[in-house]
């Protein structure tokens, strides 16, 4: 190990809205929620990641879980630093983590402005970061996808995450065009509360409706292997009195109709865009679905019937965006023109 390696530690960062990941010598070490609790009085932090995320929705007034990002990006500066701090004490504490100086590579969303970016690099200076790179999120899953970026051929990457859902073209290391709007698996969970409350009458928090959404999630009515219901139970909105409900594929299809037609919007849109060159690269190779919003069931199915172009769900796809930034990070001379 030479100097260098010794004095400087490398890690990669998908600092997500839903989910952060840390990828130390090319293994991830953190994959927590982005949630933290915090001590009202005293302003202190209380639990942070996967131990907050149990407390959230169960909190006395003493303490209060908050989720740093919203739509993609930081929304309260003091809740992410403690955020990124804890998790990259978290690393420290698995292994001989030292920090003398930490060269960080972190993905935003490509939508982000100026003030946001800004936002990323204080909050992971003030965390120990010295040197702080910056890469977009489509260009990190095409990376993580196994996409040859740099090849002067058409790529097209949806990214449907908890807050932002980013659709984007490249070609030769760069982003052709793209789109990024705030309707995503954060959206799915709120539709599918208001869904249960409108057709079933029962109140549900965000961690039911979102494991509703994960056992029956589902972007069609027609699926070929259809889950099994989900029995829900909760209070009657008008009478207090618990209800149990079983959710099926086909009610949460409904519940997420509205959202998913501005999902397919924000495609159609970019393939309006495409220069003629690159929309047959695209329908040759199809494109690809990554982050936690892939894994609804038949979406892939329902774009490709919409758009008549192939859709592929990528290995793993809550983790692309976190293994396209540890390639940056471990190839950062090269895709230097990648970062910001
Ligand atoms: N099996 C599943 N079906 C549907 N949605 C899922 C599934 N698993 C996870 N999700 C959703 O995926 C979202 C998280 O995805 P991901 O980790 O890619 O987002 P993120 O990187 O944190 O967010 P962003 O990129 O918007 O900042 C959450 O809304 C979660 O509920």
């Amino acid at each position: 190990m030479g100097l260098f390696s010794l004095l400087t530690q490398e890690l990669a960062m998908d600092l997500g809205t839903a989910n952060t990941l840390i990828i130390h010598n090319d293994k991830i070490v953190v994959d927590e929620p982005s949630i933290v609790a915090i001590d009202q009085a005293s302003g202190k932090l209380v639990a942070i990641g996967n131990k907050a995320r149990q407390m959230h929705g169960k909190t006395h007034q003493n303490i209060r879980t908050i989720r740093p990002l919203k739509d993609g990006v930081i929304a309260d500066f003091t809740a992410a630093e403690m955020m990124i701090r804890g998790m990259i004490r978290m690393i420290k504490n698995r292994s001989n983590f030292l920090s003398p100086s930490l060269r960080m590579v972190i993905c935003i969303p490509s939508g982000s402005t100026n003030v946001e970016i800004r936002a990323v690099r204080d909050s992971a200076e003030h965390s120990g970061g010295r040197e702080v790179y910056m890469i977009y999120e489509p260009m990190a899953a095409a990376l993580g996808i196994g996409l040859d970026v740099e090849a002067p051929e058409g790529h097209m990457v949806v990214d449907i995450g908890g807050g932002t859902t980013e659709v984007a073209v490249i070609s030769l290391g760069g982003i052709v065009c793209n789109e990024s709007i705030n309707t995503a698996g954060d959206v799915f969970t709120e539709d599918i509360q208001a869904y249960m409350k409108s057709q079933h009458n029962i109140k549900i928090g965000e961690r039911t409706a979102e494991e509703i959404k994960i056992a029956v999630g589902a972007a069609t009515d027609k699926l070929d292997n259809p889950p099994a219901d989900f029995v829900v139970h909760g209070p009657n909105i008008i009478t207090s009195l618990p209800l149990e409900v079983a959710v099926s594929y086909k009610d949460i299809a409904a519940a997420l109709e509205k959202s998913l037609l501005k999902v397919d919007s924000a495609i159609m849109k970019v393939l309006e865009k495409i220069p003629p060159e690159l929309y047959s690269d695209i329908v040759k190779n199809g494109v690809y679905l990554a982050g936690g919003g892939a894994l609804l069931r038949g979406l892939d199915k329902r774009l490709q019937q919409k758009t008549r172009i192939p859709f592929h769900v990528s290995e793993d796809p809550l983790r692309a965006v976190a293994r396209g930034t540890g390639i940056a990070l471990k190839n950062i001379n090269r895709f230097s023109f990648l970062m910001r």
